[in-house]
C-alpha cells in the first residue's frame, strides 16, 4: 500500500516528468544503471576505499540528474547505504549488500508516467516535502589513497565511452535553466523546485531561496534534518573518507574528464576483465624474496628495472630491451621474478596464461590481446607477464586452428608496437618451459632470453630457512644443510612442496581422537626425521633429460650462456 510519501513522491515525479522530461527521465536511468553496475562490478575485485571512491563518480552523475529534476525513491536506499552510520569499512561494504538491486533496476515510477496528463501542481508543502527528502546524511571524509585516485581515473575513462552514447544533460541547454536576464524559464515550464524558489523569493525577498527554506523549516521545528544538502555541483562523499582530510584530493579529480581515447576502440566487457583478472595486485615482492638466481636478477634489474624506473638516462644505445624471455624448468620462480620486476620498477603488473588466451577466451583471443596491450598502454608503466608463451607463439605448422594463427599474428603486432615505440615504457616478459617449441619470428623479438635454472645449494638452502623460519623446529645448521643438499635437482617449487610436506610430521603423529582438541602449542615441533619421510614422498619434478634441453637452448639463444 502508498504511503503519504509515497503518493507525494509519485505526483511530484508525475509532475516533473509530464511534459518535456522525457530524455532526463531516461537520463536518470541510464546513470542509475551506471552506477548499478559500478556497485555490482567493485563488489567483484575492489576493496572498500576502491568501491567508494567509483562509487562516487556514479553516484554523482546519478545524483545530479534525479536532483535536479525529482525524487527518486531508490536515492533513499542509497543515501542511507551511504550514510555516516557506518562506521567500518565492513558496515560500509555490508550497507552496499543490503540495497535492493533489482528494485535499483527496474525504471523510475516517474518513467511510466511520462506522458500522463497531470493538471495539478503539487502544493508548496508537497515540494518542501520533496526537496526536505532530498537532504543525504553528512558523510564522514576520509583519506582517498593515490592509488584509488588512479583506480577511479581509469575506471572514468573506461565507462565514459559508455556514457556518451547516452543523452547529455548540458548546463546551457537544460530545459529548466532558467533565462539568465529575466530569471524566466523556458516554455514557461517549471519544477517544483523552481516554484518553490520563487515562492521563497516572494515570501523572503532575495535572502530566500532554497537553502533558506530549509532552514526555515529548522526554525519551525516541522522537519528534521538529515544533513548537508546534495545538490546539482556537490561531490558525493565517501562515509569512508577521514575527516581531516582535505577534500582537495577529490576535486581534483573530475569523473567527467575526457575518456582515453586508446580505449575507445575497445570492448568495455573486456575492459572490465582485464582489470579484475589480468591486472595483479598481488602483494610486492622483492629481490631478497627470490632465492639465488643471481645472474638473472642482476641482468634484469639493468636491463629493465632502471630503464623502467629512469627512461630519461636509458636512451639510444642504452635503450632498454621490450622483450624478455625467461626459460627454464617449472616452478624456478619465472612468475616471481615477473612479480619482481613489476613492483621493483613500480608498474602495473598484468599477468595472463597464453593458453587461456586460446581457451578461455576462444574466438575472442585476438581482440583480448588488442585490448590487453590497450589496456597497458592506459597504465603505463606496465609490465605484461606471459606464462606459457609456447603455447602462443608455437612454430607454425600444417594442423595449427585459424584462431590461434590470428591470436598469434596479433600478439606479434601489438608486441612489435609495444618494442618499437620509444615512448612507451611496456615491458612484455615471456615464461615458458618449452623455450625449443618457440617460432623464430617470437625469439628473435624477445631480445633478452634468460635462463632460470634449478636452484643451485646455497639457492635451497636460503629457500628451507625461510620457508621453516615460521614454523616451531628442533633442526640444527647441519640438518638445514643436509635437506639442501638431499633436495639436489629440486626446483623451487618442489622444495616448496617438500617443507610443507614435512610441516605436516608433527600433525600426523597425534592421535586421531585428540585432532580436535589439542592445543597448537602442543603440537610437536618440526624434526629431521619429518623430512626424511618427507623426501620419500615429494620428489624432483624435472628429470635430468629435459634439464640437457634448457642447457643446450640457452647455449645456442640464451643471454646468460
Ligand atoms: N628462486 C625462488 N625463490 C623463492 N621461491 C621460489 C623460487 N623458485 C620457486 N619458488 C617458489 O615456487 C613457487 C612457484 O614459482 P613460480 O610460479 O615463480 O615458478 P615458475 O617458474 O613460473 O613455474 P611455471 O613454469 O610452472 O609457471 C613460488 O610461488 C615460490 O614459492
Amino acid at each position: 500500500m502508498s504511503t503519504p510519501k509515497d503518493l507525494n513522491l509519485d505526483i511530484y515525479q508525475q509532475y516533473l516528468f509530464s511534459n518535456e522530461s522525457k530524455d532526463i527521465s531516461e537520463c536518470a536511468d541510464i546513470h542509475r544503471k551506471c552506477l548499478y553496475q559500478t556497485l555490482n562490478a567493485s563488489f567483484k575485485s575492489l576493496d572498500s576505499t576502491n568501491t567508494c571512491s567509483l562509487l562516487d563518480g556514479r553516484l554523482n552523475k546519478y545524483t545530479e540528474t534525479v536532483l535536479a529534476n525529482g525524487k527518486n525513491i531508490y536515492s533513499d536506499e542509497l543515501s542511507n547505504a551511504f550514510s555516516s552510520d557506518h562506521q567500518s569499512n565492513t558496515q560500509f561494504k555490508l550497507s552496499l549488500h543490503e540495497i535492493d538491486m533489482q528494485m535499483m533496476t527496474k525504471p523510475l515510477p516517474c518513467s511510466k508516467v511520462n506522458y500522463c496528463e497531470i493538471s495539478e501542481a503539487p502544493t508548496e508543502t508537497e515540494v518542501e516535502e520533496f526537496i526536505e527528502a532530498f537532504q543525504v546524511r553528512n558523510f564522514k571524509p576520509q583519506t582517498l589513497h593515490t592509488t584509488c585516485l588512479k583506480e577511479k581515473q581509469q575506471f572514468r575513462q573506461d565507462t565514459k565511452q559508455k556514457d556518451t552514447t547516452y543523452p547529455e544533460i548540458k548546463e546551457n541547454n537544460h530545459p529548466r535553466k532558467p533565462n539568465e536576464e529575466t530569471n524566466a524559464y523556458p516554455n514557461s515550464f517549471k519544477t517544483a523546485r523552481d516554484e518553490l524558489q520563487l515562492q521563497s523569493l516572494k515570501k523572503y525577498g532575495n535572502s530566500g531561496g532554497l537553502q533558506n527554506s530549509a532552514s526555515t523549516n529548522n526554525t519551525l521545528g516541522h522537519k528534521k534534518r538529515l544533513g548537508t544538502r546534495r545538490n546539482i555541483n556537490s561531490k558525493f562523499v565517501s562515509p569512508l573518507l577521514s575527516s581531516n582530510e582535505s577534500s582537495e584530493e577529490i576535486k581534483n579529480d573530475d569523473w567527467s574528464a575526457d575518456v582515453d581515447n586508446r580505449l575507445k576502440n575497445i570492448d568495455p566487457k573486456m575492459v572490465e576483465l582485464i582489470k579484475s583478472e589480468i591486472i595483479d595486485s598481488s602483494p610486492s615482492i622483492h629481490w631478497s624474496d627470490i632465492a639465488g638466481l643471481t645472474f638473472a636478477k642482476t641482468a634484469i634489474q639493468e636491463a629493465v628495472v632502471w630503464p623502467l624506473l629512469r627512461p630519461d638516462i636509458f636512451t639510444g644505445l642504452r635503450r632498454p630491451p621490450k622483450g624478455i624471455l625467461l626459460f627454464g624448468p617449472p616452478g624456478t620462480g619465472k612468475t616471481l621474478i615477473g612479480k619482481c620486476v613489476a613492483s621493483q620498477s613500480k608498474s602495473t603488473f598484468f599477468s595472463i596464461s597464453a593458453s587461456s588466451l586460446t581457451s578461455k577466451w576462444i574466438g575472442d583471443g585476438e581482440k583480448m590481446v588488442r585490448a590487453l596491450f590497450t589496456v597497458a598502454r592506459v597504465h603505463q608503466p606496465a609490465v605484461i607477464f606471459i606464462d606459457e608463451i609456447d603455447s602462443l607463439l608455437s612454430q607454425r605448422s600444417e594442423t595449427e586452428h585459424e584462431s590461434s594463427r590470428r591470436i598469434k599474428t596479433e600478439f606479434l603486432v601489438q608486441l612489435d608496437g609495444a618494442t618499437t615505440d620509444n615512448d612507451e615504457r611496456i615491458l612484455v616478459i615471456g615464461a615458458t618451459n618449452r623455450p625449443q617449441e618457440l617460432d623464430e619470428a617470437a625469439r628473435r623479438r624477445f631480445v633478452k632470453r634468460l635462463y632460470i635454472p634449478l636452484p643451485e645449494f646455497e639457492a635451497r638452502l636460503q629457500l628451507i630457512n625461510k620457508l621453516i623460519s615460521n614454523e616451531r623446529n628442533c633442526l640444527t645448521e647441519e640438518h638445514f644443510n643436509k635437506i639442501a643438499s638431499l633436495s639436489d635437482g629440486y626446483s623451487g617449487a618442489d622444495i616448496k612442496n617438500l617443507c610443507s610436506e614435512a610441516s605436516l610430521g608433527p600433525i600426523r603423529s597425534i592421535d586421531i581422537s585428540l585432532i580436535e582438541k589439542i592445543q597448537a602449542a602442543e603440537v610437536r615441533p618440526l624434526i629431521m626425521d619429518d623430512f626424511e619421510k618427507a623426501f620419500s614422498r615429494v620428489k624432483s619434478s624435472v628429470s635430468p633429460k629435459d634439464l640437457e634441453q634448457y642447457i643446450s637452448w640457452n647455449k645456442i639463444y640464451g643471454s646468460n650462456s
